[in-house]
């Protein structure tokens, strides 16, 4: 794929309050052929979903236990009201965008997870149709992404976590770099008492601030994602705060903004 083209994860967490200028910080890109390909999650919006309908949910190890009925929520949330919003707000600022899942065109295909007997119906990613993604963009639209996938019968749906959805996306288009977008400026960390952003993390520093409990919770998919894309043709992962000023662009043209992982 060409270098033209940047996977961009946005959170659940940070969805709601990302500004308007965020959406035209992605049309300029998009004006400049700088292509974002979003894959989006909505964790809390899902976890609020499932309460108003009376169903349990749990996390082990930062995904969510998944049986059909949670699915019906998952896929309602996020296929539908999400995934829409977004694309709402792209078009709005006068860009292009089209909303799918990985259902849609079998875009991605999954195998259940090792610990499935915990989790349920969540998967990993074994495929992406890179393809269908590379027509979208050509047509000129900005392709939206939500995190359900099939299994390889292509009859059973599965949970994604969405930040190991971008990094199979990014992964698999071959792009040079995946922006995570989240509600913090980064990988912090106190030093000498004083929480601090890390302008940059080695894979080996990751493995020890997750031993150590310095990275924790909803981090850790997001390290995990990070450390296996850069094994392949990603060349740096950036995780950023959405509300900050555009900061796409911004990181695009190389600022010194957020937390790079890199080789
Ligand atoms: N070392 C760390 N630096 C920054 N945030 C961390 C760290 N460890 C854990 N976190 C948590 O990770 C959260 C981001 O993950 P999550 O809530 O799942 O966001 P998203 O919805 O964007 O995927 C932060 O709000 C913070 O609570
Ligand atoms: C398997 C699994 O845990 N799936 C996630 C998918 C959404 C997601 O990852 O959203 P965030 O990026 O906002 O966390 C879930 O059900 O919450």
């Amino acid at each position: 794929m060409s270098a033209m083209c940047f996977v961009m994860k946005c959170g659940g967490s940070t969805l709601a309050a990302l500004p308007d200028s965020f959406f035209s910080d992605m049309k300029r890109l998009q004006d400049e052929a700088i292509i974002p390909v979003i894959v989006h999650g909505g964790g809390p919006a899902i976890s609020e979903a499932l309460a108003k309908f009376g169903i349990e949910t749990e996390f082990v190890n930062g995904l969510r236990k998944t049986n059909e009925a949670v699915l019906d929520v998952v896929e309602m949330v996020l296929s539908g009201q999400i995934n829409k919003e977004i694309v709402r707000k792209i078009q709005l600022s006068g860009a292009k965008a089209i909303g799918l899942s990985g259902v849609d065109g079998s875009l991605i295909q999954v195998e259940p997870v090792p610990n499935a007997h915990e989790v349920g119906l969540v998967g990993d990613v074994t495929e992406v149709n890179a393809e269908l993604i590379q027509g979208i963009i050509k047509m000129g639209y900005m392709p939206v992404i939500a995190p359900v996938g099939l299994g390889a019968d292509g009859g059973q749906r599965y949970n994604i976590n969405a930040d190991t959805a971008a990094g199979a996306v990014a992964s698999q288009l071959g792009v040079e770099r995946m922006i995570v977008v989240t509600d913090v400026p980064g990988i912090m960390k106190t030093v000498n008492g004083e929480k601090k952003v890390l302008s940059s993390v080695t894979v080996q520093e990751i493995d020890e601030m997750i031993e150590s409990g310095e990275i924790y919770g909803g981090m850790i998919p997001k390290v995990r994602a990070a450390v296996q894309c850069i094994q392949g043709k990603v060349r740096e992962v950036i995780i950023v705060n959405g509300a900050e000023p555009e900061v796409l662009s911004r990181v695009i043209k190389g600022a010194a903004i957020g937390t790079r992982i890199v080789k």
